[in-house]
């Protein structure tokens, strides 16, 4: 392997250090401890041990955390009765609704009902809108966490071509809005499942970023040598995980890379932390 391993394991760890700090500095100065609920409906297993690890990641950082545990029969009124009484709880400063949700409720209606003052995944359109125009409250977890790596091996992204494998809600809209926004100034090309020519486009990509959700789907002839390549995707295959990328060719190929586990993943939380602290200072500072 030539590439840099891009470690978000370690990275996020210092992040959530940093923020234990800052989490113990506004709670000395203002009486008020964070306090984050986050909301699961169902049993969907990789989904459990997300929720876990944000309890888990919460506690280490001085952030308080409940967790609601709904059934999965739980009806789309039930769900949007108990963020209502979320909304309005001046004990709760931040709201999460783990994705996915069972099919029953209709994911848009949910992410609109909560308060986007305390939207700590930064999914209400109130906040998207905010990102567009580039006056963000919540910085989107997972893009915010592919920029921070990317950070670690290129500080200055300025007309460097990125592009975007995937237009998601969560990390391909968002992640396409951070890389163009002023600071970053990149040039942003976002690709998806109808996309044309798809490895002429990726192979003009300084920066790669695979967020398709497909295993080992961007090979090594997809990559421009010397590219930094940042791996989305949490694919499970045969018990195991992997990413959207085809690591061990990418990796002789790319100048830096993301492992899948340890990359994004931990940044993912880390950021929610962050989001928490902000939403912490959005409500007691506003009062
Ligand atoms: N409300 C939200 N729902 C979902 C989000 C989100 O940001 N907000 N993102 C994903 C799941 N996710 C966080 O919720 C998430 C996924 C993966 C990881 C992570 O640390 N992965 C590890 C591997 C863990 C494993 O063994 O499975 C890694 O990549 O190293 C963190 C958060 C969808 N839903
Ligand atoms: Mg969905």
């Amino acid at each position: 392997m030539s590439a840099t391993l891009l470690d978000g394991k370690g990275l996020a760890a210092r992040l959530r250090e940093e923020l234990r700090g800052e989490v113990e500095t506004f709670t000395s100065q203002t009486g008020v401890t964070p306090h984050l609920v986050v909301v699961l409906v169902g049993e969907d297993p990789a989904s459990q041990v997300y929720v876990r690890n944000k309890e888990k990641a919460c506690v280490a950082a001085g952030v308080k955390s409940t967790l609601y545990r709904l059934s999965s029969e739980t009806s789309q009124n039930e769900l949007l009765d108990l963020i209502a009484k979320l909304n309005t709880d001046q004990d709760v400063h931040g709201i999460l609704v783990q994705l996915p949700l069972p099919k029953q409720i209709e994911e848009q209606a949910v992410l609109d009902s909560v308060s986007p003052l305390k939207d700590v995944d930064a999914f209400h359109p109130e906040n998207v809108g905010l990102l567009v125009q580039g006056r963000p409250r919540f910085l989107p977890c997972t893009p915010a966490g592919c920029m921070q790596l990317i950070a670690e091996v290129c500080p200055n992204t300025s007309g460097m071509h990125a592009v975007v494998l995937g237009r998601s809600e969560i990390v391909g809209k968002p992640m396409g809005l951070l890389l163009i926004q002023r600071g970053a100034d990149a040039t942003v090309t976002t690709c998806h499942s109808r996309t044309r020519n798809l490895q002429e486009i990726t192979r003009q990509a300084d920066i790669l970023i695979a967020a398709i959700g497909k295993a080992n789907f961007v090979t090594a002839e997809m990559v421009k040598p010397g590219a930094i390549v940042i791996d989305v995707g949490i694919n499970r295959v045969d018990g195991k995980l992997v990413g959207d990328v085809d690591f061990t060719p990418v990796s002789q190929i790319a100048s830096a890379i993301t492992p899948v586990p340890g990359g994004v993943g931990p940044m993912t939380i880390a950021n929610l932390l962050k989001n928490a602290l902000t939403a912490a200072r959005l409500q007691t500072f506003s009062k």
